[in-house]
């Protein structure tokens, strides 16, 4: 890799972008020293996302310049970001499942190493990247047989093919396993070593102290704070990015179960491809307790999800609420569950939670429009409804605070809160709840957590899937780890630990357990 030519691999000067009333960026200043890790932090909706996206060349920049090793660069699309060497790692990785690694770093790519040297030299240079990364990845693996951590590094492999030398990431730990953040880590500190720059955007402001040499936070699209990262702290930089202080810790007392509100009888669940997904899954709820679900993504717990919920009809076995038994022959649809007051956060809120089309008033009432709260004469009554939703932008700090905007124009978080504004308070018996905080940042989160456990001290039953384990150990009572469809083991939540955890979900608890 080429020394760096100038101290700042990249500066933004004066950058502003506007997208009608919101000023996502306003006057922006940015100097990433080369050969560094730079965290990005800030709320959600402080305009980090669109930041990146002009550097990479999704969005033009009303003004402002961006200067590349020290000389003025114009990027309008992506093709010119990669010509001027910026790679980025988005969180939903960008592959064709069914290609080969090779096939697939190889796609799209300019300046044909197939042309000039043929596949051989593609897959030599591949092979040199690959070791002097330590990626650790076969390059004629087929990308849909991989796991998420390896998914990931195909898409850092592609950047660096490209010629990468400045590599931006996206919320890259959202999926992994802590055994994958850490070797993403390392590859991170091997970049670095190599000269590459790499810029990190993350929420976990315990990454930002591990990983980073410097961090610039944003607030309500402005660039507030440069830290140096040895020179601050967790507590500054959360008060820096909300403008408060904020508690990090989930306050919660003992729990005390009563009485089981949900009862899952050996449930299977095989897909229409014939896959089992789900395998003699057994558990019980109970008033008054957070059950958390662990487990690498992809691992049934979206299933058991759909499946409770009524999303999805289960194979075989029961499910026994509100004085109900559910079966195959005896099904519920999601409706049906929401009247037996079961509330459910999916965990892809793009998919399932919202109709990114609508309008935030009209998300807010998705599933429960025939409430009679909101039921007209003929029509849905709109002003009940926009009162309502009025309310919950202020009580949920949804930012814009604005019912007409469209869901699609919300940051990630802020729409992540309105979907669970609207299942929380519905005041289920039974709350389903999915990566509650993904892509939310450290004020939105306390207040969820909040939420959670006050439903536990109402005594609700609470069934927590997260791939966060910090999140998973704060909140859960109990926690059962799921592997390959299956509940392989079960913990309370005071012997756990996220080594302990991490091992039992990528299912090597007892072969390291053995060899330590
Ligand atoms: N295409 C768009 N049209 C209208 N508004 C937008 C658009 N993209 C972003 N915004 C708005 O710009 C602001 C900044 O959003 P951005 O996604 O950059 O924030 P973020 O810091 O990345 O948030 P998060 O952490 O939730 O991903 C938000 O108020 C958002 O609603």
């Amino acid at each position: 890799m080429n020394k760096p030519t100038h101290p700042y691999a990249i500066e933004l000067r004066g950058i502003s972008k506007r997208f009608g009333a919101v000023q996502a960026n306003k006057d922006i200043n940015l100097q990433v020293p080369a050969g560094t890790v730079h965290g990005i932090i800030g709320e959600n909706g402080a305009g980090k996302s669109t930041l990146m996206s002009i550097i990479y060349g999704f969005y033009e920049a009303d003004s402002g310049t961006i200067e590349i090793d020290g000389q003025e660069v114009k990027i309008r699309n992506s093709q010119d970001a990669i010509k001027a060497g910026i790679g980025m790692v988005h969180q939903h990785f960008m592959l064709v499942e069914n290609f080969t690694v090779l096939e697939n770093v190889i796609l799209g790519a300019e300046g044909g190493t197939i042309l000039k040297g043929g596949m051989d030299a593609a897959r030599k240079e591949l092979a040199r990247l690959e070791q002097e990364f330590s990626l650790d990845i076969d390059v004629d693996a087929v990308v849909e047989d991989l796991p998420v951590g390896l998914q990931q590094r195909v898409e850092i492999l592609k950047a660096l093919y490209r010629g990468a030398r400045i590599l931006i990431l996206d919320e890259p730990t959202g999926v992994l396993t802590p055994q994958e953040a850490d070797h993403l880590f390392r590859i991170l500190d091997a970049l670095k070593k190599q000269g590459v720059t790499v810029i990190l955007i993350t929420h976990k402001l315990r990454e930002i102290l591990a990983s980073t040499d410097n961090v610039s936070v944003m607030r309500l699209g402005q660039m507030v704070a440069h830290r140096e990262t040895a020179k601050t702290e967790k507590e500054e930089l959360a008060e820096l990015m909300v403008g408060k202080k904020v508690r990090l810790k989930v306050l919660k007392e003992e729990a005390e179960p009563a009485e089981v509100k949900l009862a899952a009888k050996n449930i299977s669940y095989v897909d229409s491809q014939g896959v089992t997904r789900l395998k003699n899954i057994n558990l019980e709820l109970r008033a008054g307790e957070i059950v958390g679900i662990a487990g690498v993504s992809g691992n049934g717990q979206s299933e058991l999800l759909n499946v409770l919920s009524g999303i999805t009809p289960m194979s075989s076995g029961e499910v026994h609420m509100a004085g109900q038994v559910i079966t195959p022959k005896a099904p519920k649809n999601a409706a049906q569950m929401r009247d037996l007051k079961m509330g459910h956060i999916p965990e892809d809120r793009h998919k399932m939670g919202l109709v990114t089309g609508f309008e935030a008033y009209e998300a807010a009432v998705l599933g429960y429009h025939n409430d009679p709260a909101y039921n007209g004469k003929i029509f849905l009554n709109r002003k009940a409804m926009l009162d309502e939703c009025n309310e919950r932008m202020q009580d949920w700090d949804v930012r814009p605070p604005n019912p007409h905007l469209k869901t699609a124009n919300f940051s990630g978080g802020n729409q992540q809160k309105i979907v669970i504004a609207r299942e929380v308070e519905k005041n289920p018996d039974v709350l389903l709840v999915g990566q509650p905080t993904r892509g939310v940042d450290i004020g939105a989160i306390e207040n969820i957590h909040e939420q959670i456990i006050k439903l536990r001290v109402a005594d609700k039953a609470i069934l927590l899937v997260s791939v966060e384990l910090d999140e998973i150990m704060a909140l859960s009572d109990r926690i059962l780890v799921m592997f390959d469809g299956e509940i392989v083991g079960e913990l309370p939540a005071s012997e756990a630990d996220e080594r302990t955890l991490g091992l039992m979900m990528a299912n090597a608890f007892n072969e390291e357990g053995a060899s330590a």
